[in-house]
């Protein structure tokens, strides 16, 4: 191929090798998520392009000209063997032939804005380009956040700009040290419409340059509001509230209604979690057909309840079984919540791939509901020198934090299979799956480190996994840790009090969701813990 352009450094394309693009996109205008999904399926759809990551997608105000609508912003890791030239003319045919883009003006409204901010041949070097229609990398990635923040979930933290030769990572925390609001991105997670209105969970951290591995407790990054999750079991044996919900769809409504009251009372969204297969540790799992009668039509009765806040109410649905989430999705709900993290039926995760639009809770586990209390040796094959870990972006110290680290690991591991299965990261809540394949005392060491999980990146040759913006779902509700410690070894129901409790110290290590079964106690909890750690 013959290259029509003045490259000013190393050739672009290395014959037989592919190169390595990553896109930055934009959209406010029309059903942005609709517009971002389409952008990447026509990409993918391209023969000599394959999508490799996709980033968060985070909102933020219009950088340059304000008075237009807020965007999503995100980034996508491509391999291509198309030069940069042949990649633009790609990415000019979706915005404006695919996606209908209209160019008003600069940094006007746009339904989808494609640009290239990077571009590395197969020997993985960087191809710097200034052509009057193409400058690579992108003239303006240093001034932008949106771009930055999603960038920096992708590469690793000593990727460096081939301009600057500084990481991209220390260009992003320097933009962070002016301290601009605007600068400070909303995480959002994307739900299913209702009323033709966009439905989003959020979240916001404080940008990362003061958590290390070394703070002993790192100090929460988290500054948006924790969202509580309700559950409502509706199993005759669940562990904490057994047979009380089961088969009585009238009750059962009562009880999503009082949630909803208590929660929507101090926070401005209320998840609830139906569950309807117990998962105590080695109890008797409900056959599929059970588990379907006790859910789904409580899903519909409760979509169809017009006297529920719907926009405000965000329905999950306990489940590791594919059918089961098919159906819930079917049936109105919004997160599929899978405590096996999609290790007993991973036909979930092209149920949650094909339904981009629904959050995916993703739990760690080792073994099954009957053996998973034998597997709580984390201490086995520990160091293994082709895996470099950080926290933060910064090497752990020395044998710091050995139990979240190999969690850390097991979760990336299960990540990178949700990934190859097609979810999103956008998708994607991490739950540390207190109470699976842990004892008490690893509990209690989790909990106090959910701050380094949330921070950790793990990399080794081929691959680059980093949970920096995926928030973190947490459930110590009832659960027998609690017991140990406070004596209430025979009721769960008893532990209730001090799940409240539980909950607060979850929100000062950096919970930004708590799963809870006393909703009543457990919101003023949370809500007092949200004022005194995070000054909401
Ligand atoms: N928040 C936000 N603001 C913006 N302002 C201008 C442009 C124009 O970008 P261009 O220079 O690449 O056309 N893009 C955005 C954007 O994507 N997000
Ligand atoms: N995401 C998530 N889901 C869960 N589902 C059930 C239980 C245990 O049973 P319960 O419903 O009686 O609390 N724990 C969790 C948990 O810790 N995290």
């Amino acid at each position: 191929k013959s290259f029509d352009l003045p490259v000013a450094s190393k050739t672009p394309v290395i014959p037989g090798k592919s190169s390595t693009a990553f896109l930055a996109f934009g959209s406010n205008v029309g059903d942005r998520l609709s517009n971002i999904q389409y952008a990447i399926d026509l990409l993918a759809a391209h023969p000599e392009v394959e999508v490799r990551q996709v980033s968060s997608i985070f909102e933020s105000e219009p950088m340059y000209f304000q008075d237009q609508r807020l965007f999503l912003n995100g980034c996508i890791e491509v391999e291509t063997q198309l030069i940069p030239r042949e990649l633009l003319e790609l990415c000019k045919q979706i915005e404006y032939e695919e996606l209908k883009r209209v160019k008003e003006f600069d940094n006007g409204p746009r339904s989808i804005d494609l640009d290239i901010i990077f571009y590395k041949n197969g020997d993985g070097d960087h191809i710097v380009l200034t052509t009057e229609d193409l400058v690579i990398p992108h003239p303006r990635l240093l001034e932008r956040t949106f771009v930055m923040e999603p960038l920096c979930e992708l590469i690793s933290h000593d990727e460096v700009h081939p301009v600057t030769a500084e990481p991209v990572f220390v260009h992003l925390n320097q933009v962070y040290d002016q301290e601009r609001d605007a600068d400070i991105l909303w995480k959002v997670i994307p739900l299913p419409q209702v009323d033709g209105k966009d439905r989003f969970l959020k979240f916001k951290n404080k940008p990362k340059s003061g958590i290390t591995a070394n703070s002993d407790v790192p100090v929460s990054d988290t500054i948006s509001p924790t969202l509580t999750m309700g559950i409502l079991n509706t199993t005759p044996d669940s562990f904490s509230d057994g047979g009380c919900f089961n088969d009585n769809l009238d009750l059962q409504l009562s009880r999503v209604k009082s949630i909803v009251q208590e929660v929507l009372n101090l926070s401005k969204q209320v998840i609830i979690d139906i569950g309807g297969c117990s998962t105590r540790p080695n109890s008797k799992q409900a056959t599929l057909q059970q588990e379907i009668e006790r859910t789904i039509p409580l899903l519909r009765a409760i979509r169809a309840c017009s006297s529920l806040p719907q926009s405000q109410m965000v329905l999950s649905i306990d489940t590791y079984r594919s059918e089961v989430a098919q159906l819930a999705i079917e049936a109105g709900v919004d997160v599929i919540n899978d405590i096996s993290g999609g290790k007993f039926d991973p036909k979930i995760l092209s149920v949650v791939a094909k339904n981009p639009n629904v959050a995916y809770a993703m739990s760690h586990i080792r073994g099954s509901i009957h053996n998973m209390n034998e597997k709580t040796n984390y201490d086995e094959g520990f160091e293994s020198d082709d895996v470099r870990e950080r926290c933060g972006g910064l090497e752990f110290p020395e044998g710091k934090a050995p139990l979240i680290r190999v969690l850390g690991r097991e979760l990336a591991s299960q990540y990178t299979t949700a990934v190859g299965f097609g979810v999103k990261r956008w998708q994607i809540l991490l739950d540390p799956g207190i109470g699976f394949a842990k004892h008490s005392a690893q509990n209690l060491e989790i909990i106090r480190n959910l701050g380094i999980l949330k921070n950790y990146s793990m990399q080794t040759n081929s691959t680059f996994v980093n949970f920096r913006n995926i928030p973190v779902l947490v459930g110590p509700s009832r659960k027998k840790f609690i017991g140990h410690i406070t004596g209430d070894t025979k009721n769960a129901s008893d532990r209730d009090f001090v799940t409240g409790a539980v909950a607060s110290a979850c929100v000062g290590y950096g919970a930004d969701i708590v799963r809870v079964h006393d909703t009543a106690n457990c919101v003023k909890s949370i809500k007092m813990a949200d004022a005194l750690y995070r000054s909401l």
